[in-house]
């Protein structure tokens, strides 16, 4: 029987290759165990914002500018299906094109790697921190106000690099991106995600797909993870009511309950998951919008059955209470958008 080869497109940073050959192993696993003829391909393809490195992102179009080349070769037919860090797609997706799936996260948080070993409550009076995220930045303002907190640029290497080279007491980053990496030995404390609310979709990664293709999406909706899909879906959903094409300090993190609004235990069994599905759950979401100084933080919470009017009604909370406001701020791009 001929093969169909499913072309890969990536970006070339060290991070988009590691997770999209770890996401290629996954499939060539369910492919074997499902017996479904398919060969995989990598094409890697520069984006802009791979090219442009010394520019503030938002002056340059945000953090669209890492997907766009990506998608409009899927669309042109060069490749079949991408891998992307989900916090770097934006909350819309163009015509055409769907998240075919939605890998098991991995942890979300923050992540603090200081030289000394500290954790971010035992750093210093003044001790300074580098991070170019606003969401990072205003929250950490926020906590800890004498911090001294400074930009730093480049992938994650370059970042764990310049620590050493450029007098950071520490550095902010994702657990997930070192995890993949297999740096996590270098995380010297994990920020709380009450304290450092996490990027939208921060741990998870969206494979996306041309709409059309079925024979891609039925491969990938074996390898979705619902719970994931669900949670990151009420994230989602709250930053497209709220971004508006604005770059300001925004986070969210959804997690599965159960009635008592206790966490839903990682099984951590896959066979196990999708057996619960049900009334018995509820997505607990909480969403954050701040001020680039830290002097407002407006966090809501709120728990519901269905992500989409969830993540609707915490944003809508928060526009209640002037979030709008601090969404007309202009900043620089909000998450890091060119750490990949
Ligand atoms: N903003 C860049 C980015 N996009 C995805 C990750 C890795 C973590 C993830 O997949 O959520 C990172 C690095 C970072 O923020 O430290």
């Amino acid at each position: 029987m001929t093969k169909r080869t499913i072309v890969v497109g990536t970006r070339q940073s060290q991070l988009a290759l590691t997770q999209t050959g770890q996401v290629i192993d996954h499939l060539k696993a369910i492919c074997q165990a499902n017996s479904l003829p398919f060969d995989f391909e990598i094409r890697k393809i520069v984006t802009k914002g791979d090219r442009i490195l010394d520019v503030t992102l938002s002056k340059v179009g945000g953090k669209g500018l890492f997907v766009k080349e990506i998608e409009q070769a899927m669309l042109d037919g060069e490749i079949d299906l991408a891998v992307h860090s989900m916090k770097d797609m934006p909350s819309e997706l163009p015509q055409g094109l769907i998240n075919g799936a939605v890998p098991r996260r991995v942890d979300p948080r923050d992540a603090l790697i200081s030289k000394s070993g500290l954790s971010l409550d035992e750093l210093p009076q003044g001790a300074k921190v580098g991070t170019s995220s606003l969401r990072r930045s205003s929250q950490l303002r926020a906590y800890r106000p004498d911090l001294i907190l400074e930009p730093i640029r480049g992938n994650i290497d370059s970042r764990l690099r310049k620590l050493e080279t450029e007098g950071f007491d520490a550095i902010i980053l994702a657990a997930a991106g070192l995890y993949r990496m297999g740096w996590e030995d270098r995380i010297t404390a994990y920020l709380p995600t009450e304290v450092c609310l996490p990027a939208v979709g921060q741990g998870a990664l969206g494979i996306e797909c041309r709409e059309n293709d079925a024979e891609v999406r039925q491969l990938l909706s074996l390898y979705n993870d619902p719970d994931t899909a669900l949670t990151v879906a009420a994230e989602r959903r709250f930053l497209r009511v709220l971004n508006g094409g604005c770059q300001v300090p925004i986070g969210a993190y959804a997690t599965l309950v159960d009635l008592n609004g206790e966490n839903v235990k990682d099984k951590g069994d896959q066979a196990d998951r999708g057996n619960t599905e049900g009334s018995s759950r509820r997505i607990a979401l909480t969403g954050m919008v701040g001020s680039a100084d830290g002097l407002t933080i407006l966090k809501e919470s709120g728990a519901g059955e269905d992500p989409v009017a969830l993540g609707e009604q915490i944003a809508g909370r928060l526009i209640l209470r002037g979030a709008d406001e601090l969404l007309k701020e202009v900043g620089s791009d909000q998450d890091d958008g060119k750490s990949r």
